[in-house]
């Protein structure tokens, strides 16, 4: 993995990838989007969780705006595209990933941050959607998923009116999961990428994949694909041994696939 910009680090099971353009504030341009597409892509083998965090003072300002203003609208519904396939690319992916947080979230920068299946935002994190004020929309993937995470109503004020959510109010809001003192986002994103990875791969794919489309089907087919779930998850190899070693008082031995 080679891009200037996006640093990848290797932590025995799981990864970091950081955006590493703190002179920009981690803006994202094409070619760090396509970088952060072409990482997902590709993680190496034995990868079982993922990190996401920015380099300096802010985790991500989101969209590059130098880059914005050569855009038509044929181009612009092409650029958006390639966002979605990107951070599909971390939402759908193969291994659960955790946002480490702090300073600026905005824009596509919140975008990424709710692509992610946990965020951990330390108290110097600030959400805000400046599209709205910028005379643009949210082309990242944000209308979909981030009103899953505050709400239609809350997310429709950020964007008319550029409201601003500090760490606490948004931890409340529902942006982050876990709030923790400045500077230690990334310590806690690590603890728990680290405690996701020893989780049987068939849990983590189900809670990846099954949880968040189960959650959008109507209760019939919901109550369906969980009996399926439910049913493959307690046959597989990894559920046995952990359910038998609890019954026996022992560890479980923990499989590698
Ligand atoms: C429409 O189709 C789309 C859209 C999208 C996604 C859209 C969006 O993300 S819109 C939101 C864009 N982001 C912003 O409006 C935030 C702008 N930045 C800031 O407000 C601040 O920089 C800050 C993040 C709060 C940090 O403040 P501070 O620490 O004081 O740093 P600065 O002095 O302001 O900046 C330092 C340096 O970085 C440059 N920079 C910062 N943000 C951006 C940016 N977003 N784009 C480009 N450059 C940025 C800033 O200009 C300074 O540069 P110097 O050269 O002057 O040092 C997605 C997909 C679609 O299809």
């Amino acid at each position: 993995m080679t891009h200037p910009d996006l640093s990848f680090e290797r932590q025995d099971d799981i990864a970091i990838v950081r955006l590493n353009r703190a002179a920009k504030r981690n803006a994202l341009n094409d070619g760090l989007i396509l970088a952060l597409r072409d990482c997902f892509q590709n993680l190496p083998e034995g990868v079982r969780a993922v990190v996401v965090d920015g380099a300096g003072e802010h985790f991500c300002a989101g969209l590059d705006l130098s880059e914005l203003k050569e855009r038509d609208a044929g181009q612009g519904v092409l650029h958006s595209r390639m966002w979605h396939q990107a951070l599909d690319g971390v939402q759908f992916g193969t291994v659960p990933v955790v946002a480490a947080l702090h300073g600026a979230v905005v824009g596509g920068g919140l975008e990424l941050a709710s692509a992610c299946h946990i965020r951990v935002a330390d108290e110097t994190t600030f959400y805000a959607l400046p599209e709205g004020t910028r005379g643009i929309f949210v082309g990242g993937g944000g209308s979909v998923r981030i009103p899953k995470l505050i709400g239609v109503a809350r997310m429709t004020d950020m964007m008319m009116t550029g409201r601003v959510y500090k760490a606490a109010e948004g931890e409340r809001a529902g942006f982050a999961q876990y709030l923790v003192p400045p500077g230690q986002a990334l310590a806690k994103a690590i603890e728990l990428a680290q405690r996701i990875a020893t989780n049987a791969p068939l849990t983590n794919y189900a809670l990846m994949h099954a949880l968040p489309r189960i959650a959008e089907q109507p209760a019939d087919h919901g109550l369906f694909t969980e009996a399926l779930m439910a049913g493959i998850a307690q046959d597989a190899p990894a559920a046995k041994e952990r359910v038998r070693a609890f019954l026996e008082g022992r560890a479980a031995k923990v499989s590698k696939d």
